[in-house]
This record gives C-alpha cells, sequence and structure tokens, in this order.
C-alpha cells in the first residue's frame, strides 16, 4: 500500500522523532511517500521551494491509497492535506493525544475520517502495527 504520512513541519517539529518512529512502523510492510517528514533534520524552510513542495505533496496525496495524520502538533499544512485527500476520496486516519491538544471540531466532526486517540508513545505504535502490519 502507498501511504502518505502527514505532520507538522512548520506549524512546529516537537514530534518530529515521533513522525520518525511512526514512519519506520508503516515501512515495514507499505511504502510510505512522505518519509521526508520523519527527517530529524529536515528544514522548516526547504531548499526545493514551496511551489516545487505543493506540487510534489498534491501529487502524493492523489496518488496514495490512505493518508495517515499525526495531529497533535497543530499545522496548517496537515489540516490543509486533509481536506484535500478527503476531496479526492482517500481514507483519512488521524491520531492525536487528547492531554496535548483539543482537536478541530473541522477534524473530530468529520464522520468520513477515522479518529485515534493515544496517551504515550507505544500506544501510538501498537495502534499503527495493529491496523498496517
Ligand atoms: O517543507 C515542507 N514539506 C512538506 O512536505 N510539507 C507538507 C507535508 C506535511 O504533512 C505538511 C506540514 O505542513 P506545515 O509545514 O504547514 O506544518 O506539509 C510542508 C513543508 C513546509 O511547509
Amino acid at each position: 500500500m502507498k501511504i502518505y504520512f502527514a505532520g507538522s513541519i512548520r506549524g512546529g517539529r516537537q514530534d518530529a522523532e515521533l513522525y520518525h518512529k511512526v514512519i519506520a512502523a508503516l515501512k515495514e510492510n507499505h511504502q510510505v511517500l512522505t518519509e521526508h517528514v520523519g527527517d530529524l533534520s529536515l528544514s522548516v524552510v526547504e531548499d526545493k521551494g514551496d511551489k516545487a513542495i505543493y506540487e510534489q505533496d498534491t501529487a502524493w496525496l492523489r496518488e496514495c491509497d490512505v493518508v495517515v495524520a499525526e495531529c497533535t502538533q497543530v499545522s496548517l499544512g496537515v489540516g490543509y492535506e486533509l481536506a484535500y485527500a478527503e476531496a479526492h476520496g482517500k481514507e483519512v486516519h488521524i491520531f492525536y493525544r487528547p492531554q496535548d491538544t483539543q482537536l478541530s471540531a473541522m477534524l473530530a466532526g468529520n464522520e468520513r475520517f477515522h479518529i485515534h486517540r493515544y496517551a504515550k508513545e507505544e500506544d501510538l505504535l501498537a495502534q499503527v502495527k495493529a491496523i498496517w502490519n
């Protein structure tokens, strides 16, 4: 399966290490199109330019089978990607920590999205492995 992993970049990199671990778990059995989201040395201003990033990411969103998003760290880009994925009929899974954020009603209230709550990193990785491994 081709998976588009979405996580905050310019919205803040506090959870980047967590993204890295989720991507590693997904990669055991699937192709992750957006591996760079979990790159701990990723610059928030990428050299390739915003237009190229937008064109590449929207192409990957059209190409993927499923979108997996970690939404604890609020990100405009991730919100946009989720709406874009929905508009293209993609299956969308959202993970977040309720103790650290109040998920936007625009996500929490959308019954087409699969919403998964977790408290600790190991719960998140166990849920990801149970669904995709
Ligand atoms: O350099 C980038 N590369 C990139 O692929 N993105 C995409 C993938 C992420 O899931 C999402 C993050 O958006 P934001 O940067 O607004 O937090 O946007 C976003 C940026 C920077 O906005």
